[in-house]
């Protein structure tokens, strides 16, 4: 049988503590931009240990300040990991809660501590305010998380660490009412300390695998996707291509390729600047997704230009599409942006065997032809 001693795990768990604050201030260093709130975490984490550190202390120095100082630090950590929650699902952070209860739970227990000592009464404070710092976890994640492993994973770990303290809670508060005398057990209270901190540990890791999952998808999406516009670049057009190609071949549905030109945006540059410029071509984009089916998609190869693939679409449907852009151009009309035209070709796979770059090079002749013909206009590749 292993027996484990209490003060040694209680020391173990505070360590690894430590490791993983670094851990999470290393990865708020490389990627805190794009993921939120791994900092507060990481600060949470480091107030934890020293929770850890005063309670270990208390044996040998006076103990009331150093209980005191552990409570304090309990409800700085706890509080800080639901603010760097808050942050990671983009809410904004209580603070006022938060500086609320770290006030109002350590002057509670310093006023069950010194002023008239009840330790159920402290105990029913503590789980209180514990309890809401992990129920208002647990319910961004059920409402705001997505159905990855790791947010079930931290989900499934926070919610059954706030019904561990509300049973502790509901404990308490019956002891505290029919003043019951609660076991003030040393051995009791380090168990209890040493599996706090592996679970407040365990928690750390599943915000952790939460984070990497939120990055990898923001990697993805960048690798895919162009900065300025959002819309799809080359590579994740290639992607779309490839994928629509096979299904629309494998069902014998027709494919069209649209080929979008801003007209004389040059022109829009010189006048008004590249920073108006570049805000003209988000607005076009948007204005051409928008438009569009849920099965087609726009690309932004570089450039003014904007590739639409349209699934399951045939040179007149493309060509209603494609009047249905140019009226949402003058529909949508920004004010603040100067009002711009778009030329646009159109062209439909001719044959199984034609190549993406053959479609594309008709249907580029289309657009030049569109230009020449006076822009603001839709030409059919030939
Ligand atoms: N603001 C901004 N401008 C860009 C970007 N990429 C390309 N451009 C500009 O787009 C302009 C394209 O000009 P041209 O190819 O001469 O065509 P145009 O002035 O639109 O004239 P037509 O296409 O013939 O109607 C150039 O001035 C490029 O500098 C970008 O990312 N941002």
């Amino acid at each position: 049988m292993i027996s484990l001693d209490p003060k040694t795990v209680l020391f173990m768990t505070t360590l690894m503590s430590v490791a993983m604050a670094i851990v999470m201030y290393s990865a708020h260093a490389n990627f805190g931009k794009e993921v939120k709130g791994l900092d507060r975490w990481a600060m949470g984490l480091l107030a934890l240990v020293g929770g850890g550190v005063t309670f270990m202390l208390r044996d040998y120095l006076p103990q009331t300040p150093l209980l005191l100082a552990t409570n304090f630090l309990l409800f700085a950590g706890l509080g800080l990991s639901m603010i760097g929650t808050q942050e990671f699902f983009g809410r904004p952070p209580a603070w006022r809660v938060y500086w609320g209860i770290v006030a109002a739970g350590f002057a509670l227990v310093a006023w069950f501590f010194v002023v008239r000592p009840d330790f159920a009464a402290r105990l029913t404070v503590v789980s209180a305010f514990v309890f809401y710092f992990y129920a208002e976890q647990a319910r961004l994640v059920w409402r705001y998380g997505t159905s990855h492993f790791s947010t079930r994973f931290f989900g499934t770990l926070i919610t059954i660490q706030a019904l561990v303290v509300l049973v502790r809670f509901g404990m308490a508060l019956r002891a505290m009412v029919s003043h019951i005398d609660l076991i003030r057990d040393n051995t009791v209270t380090s168990i209890y300390m040493g599996i706090g901190n592996f679970m407040a540990l365990m928690l750390t890791v599943a915000f952790m695998t939460m984070a990497t999952r939120r990055l990898q998808t923001i990697l993805e999406q960048r690798s895919t996707h162009d900065p300025l516009t959002g819309v799809l670049n080359r590579r994740g057009f290639a992607l779309f291509y490839e994928y629509q190609r096979l299904q629309m071949r494998r069902a014998g549905k027709p494919m069209t390729l649209m080929e979008i030109d801003i007209d004389h945006f040059k022109a829009v540059n010189d006048r008004f600047g590249h920073m108006v410029g570049d805000k003209v071509l988000a607005h076009v984009a948007r204005a051409v997704r928008e438009t569009l089916r849920e099965t087609d998609d726009v690309a932004r190869f570089g450039g003014e230009e904007f590739i639409v693939l349209l699934p399951d679409s045939d040179e007149r449907n493309a060509m209603l599409a494609a009047e249905r852009i140019r009226d949402a151009l003058r529909r949508f009309a920004d004010i603040q942006l100067p009002m711009v035209t778009v030329s646009i070709g159109i062209g439909c796979h001719a044959s199984d065997e034609e190549s993406l770059d053959a479609l594309l090079a008709r249907t580029d002749a289309a657009l030049y032809r569109a230009k020449q013909n006076g822009r603001d206009r839709v030409e059919l590749a030939t």
